[in-house]
């Protein structure tokens, strides 16, 4: 893979190339001098010169980077971001050779009869985790797809990994901006179906880091359906939208008919920007999208950037909570969802997709093209949230009351999930004190009763 260094590189040796007969001289002369240099010592310069050059050659960030370089040999190695998002990634991804390809393939294998092969992205995250494994449980092939960067602790990421490689789960280490990865991934394997989970998630940190978004969620998403348009089958996606897409909306509940074009933040931008990103591929080129806006999903292995995660910290801890309330003291509510009944709907969207209908990046016919709500329909106030957690946790919290900040959050969300109901029989089972014992449960195992953790 030629880059601009590594070419200055040869360019320098080039210059020992005489061009001029005094030069030739010049170098004849020199070669004699070597000549009369013993074998050993000739030698040991050899072996200087070679290690000089791989040395400079690893240092070279280009020679680590090929995410819009042709695959050149059967290993890789890649930068999972662009330059001014790689401080967000741990390491660089790399991939190829036999030994990966093998786990790849093993990764993937279908074990049930009429089973999918999948390609999870965002296999590390909260939802991607469980989605995993509740699909290689029932015998469809998996491929996870991850590039394990540090918007929260990426050490509870490993620990996903960690669970999901006991399953039996190979995570290939990589960015869905790498194309020629994506590319590999579908040479190696016929997927069926993407279920695309991979995103830069959160409300407010989109106001710290904006060009995040645009990169994984509308930059990678285009990236995987350009990949996805030319495979041959296509595959047929299901991929993670958001209940933010409903933004400043005050009909209750959100039905998948009303407007989602008033969003309050970038991230619920760019969510709103990836179902139409998904209409016009699905227009073009007859691949099956079917969307899913997520409310509020929350549990064992969640992110602890959310509320919920982090409120169970800091009551743990002693430390003061911020509990935003609305204008007038109003309530801020939100339509907590728990991850197995996200996870049941996940796989009755799977389901229930129909085939694309394109082939190498052409169309051949209409396709399926869906968006459903999976909410629980029952809004809880942030303030009842913690109520919970204090008797869940036996800590009374020191909550700091405050008017919800115009960063991005909405004052509520309230799904009406009739239309999921109706095409895959998706319903919620699972009410807040419920599932957040569950959760608790599983954070104290995890990190002992929480005062030690530090995440
Ligand atoms: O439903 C969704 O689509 C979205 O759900 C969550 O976003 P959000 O509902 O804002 O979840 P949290 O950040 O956990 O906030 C939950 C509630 O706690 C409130 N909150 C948050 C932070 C805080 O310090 N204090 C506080 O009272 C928020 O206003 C909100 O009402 C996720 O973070 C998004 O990635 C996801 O797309």
């Amino acid at each position: 893979m030629p880059s601009s260094s590594s070419s200055s590189h040869m360019d320098n040796s080039n210059n020992n190339i005489p061009s001029t007969p005094g030069k030739f001289k010049t170098e004849r002369s020199l070669y004699r001098k070597w000549h009369h240099v013993p074998l050993a010592k000739l030698t040991f310069y050899t072996f200087v010169f070679l290690g000089l050059i791989l040395v400079f050659f690893f240092k070279t960030p280009s020679a680590t980077s090929s995410s819009s370089s042709p695959p050149s040999s059967s290993y890789h190695s890649s930068s999972s971001s662009s330059r001014d998002l790689s401080r967000r990634s741990l390491k660089t991804s790399s991939w190829g050779g036999l030994p990966w390809e093998k786990r790849v393939r093993s990764s993937a294998r279908i074990r049930s009869r009429n089973g999918f092969s999948v390609l999870v992205t965002g296999a590390a995250g909260f939802v991607g985790t469980h989605v995993s494994v509740a699909l290689k449980r029932r015998g469809d092939g998996v491929l996870g797809l991850d590039n394990f960067n540090d918007y929260y602790d990426p050490s509870l990421k490993r620990a996903r990994q960690s669970l999901l490689e006991r399953s039996g789960i190979f995570i290939v280490e990589g960015d869905i901006n790498d194309d020629a990865l994506l590319k590999k991934l579908f040479e190696l394997i016929t997927f069926t179906h993407v279920m695309h989970l991979a995103a830069q998630a959160g409300v407010r940190y989109a106001m710290e880091n904006p060009s995040s978004y645009v990169h994984s969620n509308i930059a990678g998403f285009v990236n995987l359906l350009e990949v996805c348009k030319n495979a041959n089958p296509q595959p047929a996606i299901v991929w993670a939208s958001s209940s933010s897409v409903y933004g400043l909306n005050t009909k209750v509940p959100f039905s998948e008919k009303d407007r989602t074009d008033q969003p309050a933040s970038l991230y619920a931008a760019t969510k709103k920007a990836g179902e139409e990103i998904a209409h016009t591929y699905n227009h073009i080129y007859g691949l099956s999208l079917t969307g899913l806006r997520f409310f509020t999903v929350y549990g064992p292995w969640g992110r602890p950037d959310m509320a919920y995660f982090f409120f169970t910290r800091d009551i743990l801890k002693g430390k003061a909570i911020p509990v935003f309330e609305g204008a007038n003291h109003g309530t801020v509510a939100r339509d907590f969802t728990y991850i197995d009944d996200v996870v049941r709907g996940c796989l009755g969207a799977l389901d229930t997709a129909e085939k694309s209908t394109g082939s190498g990046g052409k169309k051949r016919g209409p396709a399926q093209l869906r968006v459903f709500n999976l909410g629980n329909t029952s809004p809880v106030p942030v303030s009842e949230l913690v109520g919970i957690l204090e008797r869940l946790l036996k800590v009374k919290a020191k909550r700091v009351v405050m008017k919800l900040p115009r960063n991005g959050d909405v004052p509520f969300t309230h799904a009406n999930i009739s239309f999921a109901r109706r095409e895959f029989g998706y319903k919620p089972t699972t009410d807040l004190q419920t599932g957040l014992k569950k959760f608790v449960r599983w954070y104290v195992g995890y990190y002992g009763s929480g005062r030690r953790s530090d995440q």
